[in-house]
Order: C-alpha cells, then sequence, then structure tokens
C-alpha cells in the first residue's frame, strides 16, 4: 500500500441515526480539506437497487445471491457528495421511507456487508489527502486502524425531533412514529451479527443532545487537530 501524505488523516465517525453524523462528517471534512464518505447511503443503494430489481428484502438467501449485481458508485466531495447505481444518480431515491424501513435488513446480511466493507476500504485507501468515514462500524470494522474514532450520540427525543423536521413536508410523518421507527431501526443494527453498530474501545464518545450542529462540528475539528498536531 501507497504511503499517504504526512497530513493525510482516517476519521472514523460512527453512531446511530440522527445523532449528526452526515452534517458533522461533511461540515469537518469540507473545513480540513479531506473527502468524504456516507457508508449509510451506500447501504440505502443496495436496498434500493434489491427493491426496484424485485428481490424480496426479507429473504437473505436471495440478498445474498443478488448482493454482487449493482454497481455502486460514491462520489466524495463534501460539497457535492454522489452515488450511483448502474450509472443512475440515487441521491433521491434511497432516502425515501420504503428505502429506511427495509435498509437494516439488508445490510445485515454477510455477503452485502464484506462487498461493501471492501468497496469503504478501497475508497479509504484511495483518499490521498485523507477521508472522513461515516456509518455504524468504521471504527470497529471498516478502518480499525483509523486515525481518529468518533461515537456520537444523543437522546432518541432529540434524534427523533431532528428527523421528523427534515421529513416534514416531504412525507407524511409525526413525532412518535419518527422515534419508534428510529429505536426499531437502532435495535436491529446493534443486534445483528455481523459488525454491528458498535462504539469502539478507543473512540471519543460526543453526546450532541445539548450541542448546537456548530458546537459538533468545531469539537471534531479540534480533535483532527490535535491528532495531526500530534504527529508533526
Ligand atoms: N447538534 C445538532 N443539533 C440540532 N440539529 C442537528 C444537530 N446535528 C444534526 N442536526 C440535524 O439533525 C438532522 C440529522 O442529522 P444527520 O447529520 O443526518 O444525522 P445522522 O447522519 O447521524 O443520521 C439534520 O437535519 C441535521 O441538520
Ligand atoms: N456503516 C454502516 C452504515 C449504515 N448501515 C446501515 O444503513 C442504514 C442507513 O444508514 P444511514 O447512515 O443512511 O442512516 P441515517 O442515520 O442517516 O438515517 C443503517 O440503519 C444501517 O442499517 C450499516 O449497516 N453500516
Amino acid at each position: 500500500m501507497e504511503t499517504a501524505a504526512p497530513s493525510a488523516v482516517i476519521v472514523a465517525i460512527d453512531g446511530p441515526s440522527g445523532t449528526g453524523k452526515s452534517s458533522t462528517s461533511k461540515a469537518v471534512a469540507a473545513k480540513l480539506g479531506l473527502r468524504y464518505l456516507d457508508t449509510g447511503a451506500q447501504y440505502r443503494a443496495i436496498t434500493w437497487w434489491m427493491i426496484t430489481n424485485g428481490i424480496d428484502t426479507d429473504d437473505p438467501h436471495a440478498i445474498a445471491v443478488a448482493a454482487g449485481k449493482p454497481g455502486i458508485v460514491s462520489g466524495t466531495d463534501p460539497a457535492a457528495p454522489t452515488i450511483t447505481v448502474d450509472g443512475l444518480d440515487a441521491s433521491g431515491p434511497i432516502r425515501t421511507q420504503e428505502v429506511t424501513s427495509k435498509v437494516s435488513a439488508v445490510s445485515a446480511v454477510p455477503e452485502v456487508r464484506t462487498l461493501i466493507t471492501e468497496l469503504q476500504r478501497s475508497i479509504a485507501a484511495s483518499a490521498e489527502g485523507g477521508i472522513v468515514v461515516e456509518g455504524r462500524d468504521i471504527g470497529t470494522t471498516v478502518l480499525p486502524d483509523a486515525d481518529l474514532k468518533i461515537f456520537l450520540t444523543a437522546s432518541p427525543e432529540a434524534r427523533a425531533a431532528r428527523r421528523s423536521g427534515e421529513l416534514r413536508g416531504k412525507e407524511a410523518t409525526d413525532l412518535a412514529a419518527t422515534k419508534e421507527a428510529l429505536i426499531k431501526r437502532d435495535a436491529a443494527d446493534s443486534g445483528r451479527k455481523t459488525s454491528p453498530l458498535a462504539k469502539a474501545g478507543d473512540a471519543v464518545e460526543v453526546d450532541t443532545t445539548e450541542l448546537t450542529l456548530d458546537q459538533v462540528i468545531e469539537c471534531v475539528v479540534t480533535l483532527v487537530e490535535e491528532k495531526r498536531a500530534a504527529r508533526t
């Protein structure tokens, strides 16, 4: 493997839904000149492909057999991240409630995780200036040697309020239903056998419940800068 540039830093940001992973990761990457990878978007993309190709998302065997078929490509510019499936822009369709409700089942299939993990590692290895990678198992499984690992948390109430604020106007939603769906997805993601949502032993935990997004961004930027300074 090639030696990374001295300032190149690999940052893993994990945590459950609505803790601020995507917003924080994008902003930190943009501020520090790093690439950005949303691994949840990749699991959503493969789920969308399964749905549109008539694969039963409750059938792990059918998912495993089809897992290698879609061609998923992630663009890693934090100012304009992209995701395509077989050359088609998937950024809109992967955010529907149908995909959200099925993604945990698809992403629990070991063959799916093996393929997507390989893709994630190759993207991180080719980001010469460094990258922020966000997801559920980045610090534990995908990039266990990351320079900095962050685990974001927040109360279910705060996370549901943030999510329903986002959904309003797009699809019918209410706070209680959003909270219930979110807790159900957390339980599925934390309880699966292969590479569950988990905090790495050496991750820094940041509870974002009472913090503004700007405060979280500043906190992570400071932690990255400290890591960089310690290496020079
Ligand atoms: N600390 C925060 N305070 C208030 N709102 C936040 C905070 N962090 C993120 N948000 C908002 O919450 C929503 C979900 O954030 P997002 O970054 O998508 O979370 P995740 O990637 O962990 O699911 C977004 O609308 C975002 O702007
Ligand atoms: N590294 C990752 C990232 C996401 N996922 C799965 O993908 C789903 C969607 O992730 P996401 O990050 O887009 O979800 P939100 O938190 O943004 O709603 C999660 O609920 C997990 O089932 C995963 O298994 N491993």
